[in-house]
Parts: C-alpha cells; structure tokens; sequence
C-alpha cells in the first residue's frame, strides 16, 4: 500500500522496513468499477513469494485498517502471516487476502479482465518487489549508513508503450526537416532550448543526420577529440567520434577513457523519456571520410590527419587530450560513426558545480560534510539546487560522473557534453547522487515522471525509440543497468521520504 493510503485513515503509521512474505504470490480479482481494475491481493502458492511492505501501527489502531480493507464487509480477511526483513530477521504481520480463492492461472491462459490490475495500480500503487540492503550502495553516503531501503518496481509495460507512442509523434514522426534547423536557431523559449511541439525533435534529428556538410574543422573548445562539422544552412555539429565498441567496458576512475559517442545520443533519448527539454538535439551519424571529410576540411584540420598502415585516412584532431598515435579512423566502409550534436550558438553561462569531483586524492567538502547541502542552499536558489538535483540523477541513470561544470542559459542548466557515461555497466557509483540525498530534495514533477519508468518501462522506451531511428545506442547490459540505478532512484528517495515526510521532499515549483 502507497503511504499516502495508508496515511489516510492511520496517520501515526510509520514505514518499517521491505519484508518478503513465502508461500503466496500476488494476484488480482474482483473488478472494481471505479478503479477500473482489479484489486490486489495474495493467494497461497507454494514456492512463491510477494515483496511488501512492514508497517507498524498501535494495535489499538488495528480496527481502522480494517475498515479500509473492507473486513466487515467480508472484501478482505485478516491474517497473520511470518514475513522476513531483507536482514533474514522474521516477524509476524497482519495482511489480508480477498475471501475468495483464486485458481492459479495454467500455461498460455490470459488474465480474464476480472483479473487485471487497475492503471491506478500500475502508476502508482508500485509493488515493493525488488530490494536489497543497500549497504553496499550507500557506502559513500555518511547519512544513510547502509539503511535497507525498499525499492519499488512495478509492471508497466502499458504505460512504456503509451510513453513510446507519445514520444514517437515528436521524436519519429518528422519528415520536413528543410527549414527545422533555421527555425532551431532562431528559437526562443522559456519552456525549451529547442522547437518541441509538431514533431520538431524528429526533424531536427534528421536534419542532423542526414544534411550535407560544406565544411569540417577541428572542434574549438574542450579536452575530447571532436570535429565541427558546418552544415550547407550554416548550422554547426558537433562530431564526437566512435572510440569504443558497445561492449567495450571502461574500467577504473568514473571518469576514464575516451567520450562515449553513444553515451550522448543515450543522454538525449533518456533526456526527452525523462521530458528534460534542455539538452542539444544528439544523433548517430556516419561521416565518409573521403567524400565528407577530406574535401571538405581545413587546413587547420589537415594538419591533423595522417594515413595509417593500411592507407586510410585518420584523425588525430586538435585538443587538450589529442595524442598523433590515437587516431580516429574509417571502418571498412570508409566511414567514421559518431554522434551528431546540433552546436547551439548560444550564450552559456559557465558554473563550477559544487558537487564537482577533486580529480585527485585530496576530497571534497562535500565528500565529507554531512551538512554540505546547507551551505549549497545558502548560496543558490531552491529552483537551481533542484535543477542540479535533477541533473544529478540524469548522470547516475548513465554514470557520466564528469560534471565538474555546468553551463546555463536562461537560468536552466543545460545538458551538454554527455559522453562519460555508460562506461561499465556493473558499477553504479552513488556519488553521482549526493546532490539528491544529501539535500534530500526533489521536484515533484520529477519524481512524478520517474514513477512512470519502472519496471523496465525506461530502458525499453530508449530502446525503441533509437531503434526506431536504425541503431543500438547500448549493450543489454547497460539497458540493465540503467533501470538498475533507477530503483537506487527510487530507494533513495523513499530514504528521504522515510525521513522527512512527503510534503518536505517533493518540491512543487
Ligand atoms: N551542443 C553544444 N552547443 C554549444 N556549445 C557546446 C555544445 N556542446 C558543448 N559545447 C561547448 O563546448 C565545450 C566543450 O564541449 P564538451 O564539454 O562536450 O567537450 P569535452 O571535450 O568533453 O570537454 P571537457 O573535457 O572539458 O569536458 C562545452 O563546455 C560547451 O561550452
Ligand atoms: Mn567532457
């Protein structure tokens, strides 16, 4: 049961711990015409088990959660029943069953709808399902001293289609994408930093995409081997190329190796999944090295190139970390893959993130002081702090721990240079998150949009969605991974809600 529900008739109720109960399953029977769906309940099942969670009300309150439940009106029927704490400690709980039996479903039968779960349940009710003790997790975070946090999952297959459905019309569906970008630069919102509406995001994709480039250079600025790509109408990309197979796993400091070129096109799909609107339009391109490049570059770029043993032509380029021996080069195919990042003239405003990591041994104070986010909040604005906070949970989701910086415009941060993540899909480092459990805030419509992603339902929206566009941006590994971390989302949030109260963490502005 959702604690608001629970709240509702036993407000002194308090959270205790995940507790899984053996012998039952969940099921659904009985439709209820309001919810329009079934509601929940456990059937004996030998060899089952259900998630749930342990709440521990005065036993003189006992008599109110019946009445929710509907005993007197025979609905449910109380039990007691031994569930075990994640820490294998038993205790003895009251639940309560529907009154009627219900008969397991055999191999291949389909849910009579008398049986299914209400849309409400799915949104909302999430069923406490998946957990752990997050010891192991936590180990960064001196608040939560490896507390069992429960971590919710439901089964939202419909709603992952009805949000692919949704973000197909804007992201698929555009086909005019001739005067898209003209209209991308000229763009003034405060809702966006790009056209939003129409199936603009699907044009502009493909102009970026596809357009035909009448100039290529060295990029200016930053420390990662990238070119400039000059589209014939003026626009700027940026190219960062192919350094890694998918499967390639990053080992070592969060920040190692090379930007991931898959790494930014995932953040842009996982950016508009999460309806995070400040980020720069970001698409796999393959550029022909002889008919895009070599014709089309610099001098300066020129200088940059040489021809490998097998006589192809490869780039070194010119930046902070470009070495003559870690070329780029063209696959069989003559061409370079990499991904196509609509440049944005615009002007930023550069920050230092204070959640910024040292890049040396010494720390940082925020890796030390519990208190850090009160001095963060009596420097910047509640509106700023969530924003970061936001972006904090963008990066764990694809563990791009390189946001030492962040730059602004029109006083919202936006997401640009995402190619740190998705290094190795077996680690989630939780220090990405601190911004959000040492402030322990977050904006509701946030959490309101996170609570639609799980069960999969995140992962597999990303991965239709570019797979609709003709590529694989990740292994299944790091799709894993990414709903993974999304249940430490979860759980560190319920931390917080655990502690504070609702109300305190979910921030309406
Ligand atoms: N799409 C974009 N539109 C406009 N400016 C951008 C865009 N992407 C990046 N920039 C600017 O260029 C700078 C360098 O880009 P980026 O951070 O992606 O490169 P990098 O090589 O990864 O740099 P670093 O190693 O410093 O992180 C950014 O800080 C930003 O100011
Ligand atoms: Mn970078």
């Amino acid at each position: 049961m959702l604690d608001r529900r629970i709240h509702l008739r036993n407000p002194t109720a308090e959270f205790y711990s995940p507790a899984v109960l053996k012998g039952y399953r969940l099921d659904f029977n009985l439709y209820v015409p309001s919810w329009r769906g079934a509601a929940a309940t456990i059937v004996t099942d030998p060899g089952s088990s259900v998630w749930g969670a342990v709440w521990i009300i005065e036993r003189k309150q006992m008599y109110r959660l019946d009445e929710q439940e509907g005993v007197n009106l025979r609905w449910y029927i109380p039990i007691n029943v031994t569930v075990t704490t994640p820490q294998g400690r038993d205790h003895i709980a009251r639940t309560y069953r529907e009154s009627i039996l219900l008969p397991k479903l055999s191999e291949g039968e389909t849910l009579p709808p008398a049986r299914r779960p209400s849309n409400t349940y799915l949104q909302e009710h999430m069923k406490l399902d998946y957990l752990r003790n997050t010891s192991d997790i936590f180990t960064h975070s001196p608040q939560t001293g490896g507390l069992p946090i429960a971590i919710y999952e439901i089964n939202s297959a419909i709603l992952s289609m009805s949000l692919y459905d949704a973000l197909r019309v804007i992201l698929i569906t555009g086909t005019n994408s001739k005067d898209v970008l003209y209209e991308t630069e000229k763009w003034v919102s405060d809702e966006s930093l790009f056209p939003h509406t129409n199936g603009a995001p699907g044009q502009i994709l493909r102009a970026i995409q596809n357009s035909q480039i009448a100039l290529v250079d060295n990029a200016p600025k930053g420390t990662q081997l990238k070119l400039l790509l000059l589209l014939e109408g003026k626009q700027k990309l940026y190219f960062k190329p192919k350094r890694y197979e998918l499967d390639n796993v990053i080992k070592g400091k969060i920040y190692a190796g090379y930007d991931r070129h898959n790494s930014e096109v995932f953040a842009y799909y996982l950016a508009m999944v999460l309806n995070f609107k400040w980020i720069a339009p970001s698409v796999i391109r393959k550029i022909h090295i002889e008919r895009d490049v070599v014709p089309k570059a610099t001098l300066a770029l020129n200088k940059t190139m040489l021809k490998s043993e097998s006589g192809s032509t490869c780039i070194y380029g010119k930046c902070f970390y470009c070495k003559r021996n870690e070329t780029v080069c063209p696959d069989q195919n003559g061409e370079i893959e990499g991904a196509a990042i609509l440049y944005l003239d615009r002007q930023f405003k550069i920050h230092k993130s204070p959640w910024r990591r040292s890049y040396t041994t010494k720390k940082m104070e925020w890796e030390e002081n519990n208190n850090f986010c009160k001095k963060v909040t009596a420097t910047l604005s509640l509106k700023r702090i969530l924003n970061l906070i936001d972006v904090a949970i963008f990066d764990f989701l694809i563990q791009n721990g390189d946001r030492h910086r962040y730059e602004v415009y029109k006083d919202q941060i936006v997401l640009l240079d995402n190619g740190k993540g998705l290094g190795n899909p077996s680690v989630d480092e939780l220090d990405i998150l601190a911004p959000l459990y040492q402030c322990c805030m977050l904006s509701l419509k946030t959490w309101q949009n996170l609570e639609l992603l799980s069960g999969g339902s995140l992962s597999e929206t990303i991965e239709l969605l570019a797979g609709y566009q003709g590529n694989k941006l990740a292994t299944e590994e790091h799709f894993r991974a990414v709903d993974r971390r999304l249940m430490k989302i979860y759980a560190t949030v319920q931390y917080c809600i655990g502690k504070y109260g609702s109300t305190k963490v979910l921030k309406k502005i």
